[in-house]
């Protein structure tokens, strides 16, 4: 376990990162992948195209679970999966990742992630490493554990860059959880969310706001 001091200046050097590229937003509208709702968004796609930043950040999250004897990591794709990589990078092990590769329906933003390419024989009695870019509601982590689980590897932990406050180890199915920094910014369900209510437009340039606006549409055409 990295101590203290080391976790407050990694903390601080994410936040000094995703400030400098614009990746931490809030005050508006924004869709997540769960369905929920809320006023901010981690930009991860502001972070990926500067391989520099990328390198610092994953050397930070590297020496934050370097202790923990994985021998392998998995990501869920597409943020996790280059979270994953370039993590194990830095500590010498491989990498593999879960995907969806069922469409989307009116009523999920995604399918579920489970493993294609062969990639469950590669965790099969492994200690593995679930690692993700943000973790909001943990969906995508616990999905990506229960892939790993039924393939027969053992989740030691889960890690990301980010954590969005909403779900602890217990919540996320996993006996350890770290993370350099919390963004905690105010969330809600589609059902409860006071922008909803308030008639503030749902932002479609980030997160999933245009998906969730296409599968509204799609289900008052079929109702
Ligand atoms: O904890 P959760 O509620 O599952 O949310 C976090 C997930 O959402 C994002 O993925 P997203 O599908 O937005 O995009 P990506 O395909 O670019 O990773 C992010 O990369 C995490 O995987
Ligand atoms: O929940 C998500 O989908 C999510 C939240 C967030 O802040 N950033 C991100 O990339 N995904």
């Amino acid at each position: 376990m990295p101590d203290q001091s080391d976790a407050a200046q990694a903390a601080a050097e994410t936040q000094q990162m995703l400030v400098e590229c614009r990746a931490l937003l809030a005050d508006d509208h924004f869709v997540y992948i769960s369905g929920d709702h809320g006023s901010g968004w981690v930009d991860k796609d502001a972070i990926f195209v500067d391989l520099q930043r990328v390198r610092q950040l994953t050397q930070l999250l590297a020496a934050a679970v370097r202790d923990l004897k994985t021998e392998i990591l998995c990501g869920p794709a597409t943020g996790g999966l280059i979270v994953a990589q370039w993590t194990a990078y830095e500590l010498g092990l491989p990498a593999v990742f879960a995907e969806h590769t069922q469409p989307r329906t009116s009523q999920q933003l995604r399918g579920e992630f489970t493993f294609h390419r062969g990639y469950d024989r590669l965790v099969t009695g492994r200690r593995v490493l679930v690692v993700d870019d943000v973790v909001n509601t943990g969906l995508s982590v616990r999905q990506t554990v229960a892939a790993v689980q039924a393939a027969g590897g053992e989740v030691v932990a889960a890690a990301a860059l980010v954590h969005r406050g909403n779900v602890d180890a217990a919540g996320l199915s996993v006996p350890e959880y770290r993370y350099l920094m919390e963004y905690d910014i105010p969330d809600w369900t589609a059902a409860e969310c006071p922008l909803c209510r308030a008639g503030v437009p749902v932002n479609t340039r980030y997160a999933h706001g245009q998906d969730y606006l296409d599968a509204q549409q799609q289900r008052a055409a079929d109702a």
